[in-house]
């Protein structure tokens, strides 16, 4: 399977379980493995026949700055169904991580792989 990555993104959003948390937006990063055949595109070298990774990083700062959730999980799955419907993308791999939010330990949070 071919695949588009996309490496320690940072995105401002609302998150966390206590009421408290989503009052303000807090910085998580995604790191996002997106399959989607290349083959077409390799032959045409357009843009049109493949996924624009640049699009798919804009759509997710917008919806994760319209949205809160409470659960890491839920905000993940929101971003796995956001790229395998409106990018038609095969499978989604997305690890969602919290930094700074427990003391002791660098960052938390989850692995999430969805498909089409
Ligand atoms: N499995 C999870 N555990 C916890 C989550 C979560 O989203 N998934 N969130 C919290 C709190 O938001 C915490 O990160 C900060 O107060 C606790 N546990």
């Amino acid at each position: 399977m071919d695949t588009i990555f996309l490496e320690q993104v940072k995105v401002q959003t609302k998150l966390g379980v206590p009421d408290w948390e989503r009052t303000v937006p807090q910085t998580i990063i995604l790191d996002i493995e997106i399959g989607y055949d290349f083959t077409h595109a390799c032959r045409t070298d357009a843009i049109e026949d493949t996924i624009d990774y640049g699009r798919v990083v804009a759509r997710i700062r917008e919806t994760l700055a319209e949205h809160s959730f409470k659960l890491v999980e839920a905000l993940g799955e929101h971003v796995c169904q956001l790229i395998l419907q409106e990018f038609k993308a095969q499978n989604v791999q997305l690890k969602v991580s919290k930094p700074g939010i427990l003391p002791g330990l660098k960052a938390l949070g989850i692995s999430i792989y969805r498909s089409a």
